[in-house]
């Protein structure tokens, strides 16, 4: 049967870590097996890192750099031969290939989200294999990915995958980090995103030495995809052949159950694409209320109002020790919403001197996470 099928391939395995150049046989090897996964019917999305790696070597630079303007030079260089890298390894195999580069702010306005759902959508109808890297030239701080562990996850819910490989350079997840806990326990199956906190799993902040996210924002990727019903496996990318061995039901790498899909994209957009500008803390009753009751937040159950924010902007809603329950729309903006924090609906118009709606999130906008 056709899958969709994300792979997402990072710097530590892209490039060799005691020069910086490319790992070519690595790249070839993944290069052929995603041109047979076409071959086969299933349609492919490579989300790939590298960019500022291979921009590095090529301008002799040994460091990541920090500057920012620095790091964007040097992405737009590596961008373009990595590129010409990939178009010349898959069209020796005849297969067509796009580049796609996106930033977060891009997804963040729901007609942008939409087109790229369409331009992907198009694509893998052509037959084509998009090759996607977040547009580190032009990403702002406030709205950028960050790392392409979260660009790949929200691509495979935006083609509505069926599978994410997220390839790196160990071979799971392990209880801890394997390269400073020899002893640390591999982990073949995730079947619920709680389940981590029961395996005690200890992310720490170690990466490779030119990856960016470490652990930390592979598990968010897969906490992500799998929300969108997408079967999310982390595993050693130097043996790309391995990805046909788990698609055909080997248990290599660590496999994370996906959650049934989401009937509602929008909520999904509002819970995982959306960049919450202020945080909502609740009284017992509102928390109870959105909770179990389905109900839209009202002003009287909101105990204090964090952030700077403006109507319409993605809010975190939180019980009183701070711990997120929701994610929704504001109606109001926060001077507003200081204003009548607390405050039964009939007495809003009076207090801000106009008549506002009665919900300061409506159900249709608030998602539970
Ligand atoms: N619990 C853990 N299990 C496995 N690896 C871990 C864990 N915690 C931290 N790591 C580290 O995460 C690194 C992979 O992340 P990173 O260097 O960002 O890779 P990539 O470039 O592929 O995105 C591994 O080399 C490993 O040292
Ligand atoms: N967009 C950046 C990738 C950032 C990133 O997430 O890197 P990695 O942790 O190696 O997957 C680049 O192309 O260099």
């Amino acid at each position: 049967m056709t899958k969709t099928i994300v792979v997402k391939i990072g710097t530590s395995t892209l490039t060799r870590s005691t020069t910086g150049n490319l790992a070519l046989s690595t790249i070839a090897a993944l290069v052929e097996i995603l041109a047979d996964l076409r071959q086969q019917g299933h349609r492919v999305v490579l989300v790939s890192s590298g960019a500022v790696g291979v921009g590095c070597a090529r301008l002799g630079l040994t460091e990541r750099p920090r500057n920012i303007a620095l790091k964007q030079a040097v992405a737009a260089v590596g961008q373009g031969r990595l590129m010409r890298v990939y178009d010349d390894l898959f069209t020796t195999l005849q297969q067509p290939i796009a580049q796609v580069l996106l930033t977060r702010g891009d997804l963040v306005q729901r007609n942008g989200y939409v087109n790229a759902c369409n331009t992907f959508g198009q694509l893998l109808r052509l037959g084509v294999i998009p090759i996607v890297n977040e547009n580190d030239t032009v990403a702002v701080d406030e709205l950028k990915f960050g790392d392409n562990d979260t660009l790949s996850a929200l691509v495979a819910s935006l083609v509505e995958a069926d599978w994410l490989f997220v390839l790196t350079d160990v071979d799971r997840l392990y209880s801890a980090d394997p390269r400073s806990n020899p002893d640390a326990q591999p982990i073949a199956l995730v079947q619920s995103m709680a389940q981590l906190t029961e395996f005690q799993v200890q992310t720490g902040d170690s990466r490779s030495g030119w990856g960016t996210g470490g652990m930390v924002t592979k598990i968010e990727a897969a906490r992500i995809a799998t929300a969108s019903g997408v079967r999310t496996v982390i595993t050693d990318g130097c043996f790309p052949g391995n990805i046909e061995k788990i698609l055909n039901g080997e248990s290599i790498g660590t496999q994370f159950e996906p959650q049934p899909r989401p009937v509602n994209a929008r909520k999904h957009w509002i819970a995982n694409v959306l960049i919450p500008a202020g945080k909502l803390y609740l009284d017992a009753g509102a928390v109870k209320a959105i909770s179990h009751g389905g109900k839209s937040l009202l002003a009287a159950g909101i105990a204090q109002v964090e952030g700077e924010f403006q109507a319409d902007d993605s809010v975190q809603l939180c019980d009183a020790a701070g711990k997120q329950i929701a994610r929704g729309l504001v109606n109001y903006n926060s001077l507003e919403l200081r204003q009548i924090q607390g405050c039964k609906s009939d007495k809003i118009a009076e207090i801000l001197g106009y008549a506002g709606v009665e919900t300061a999130v409506h159900r249709d906008n608030l998602v539970i996470v």
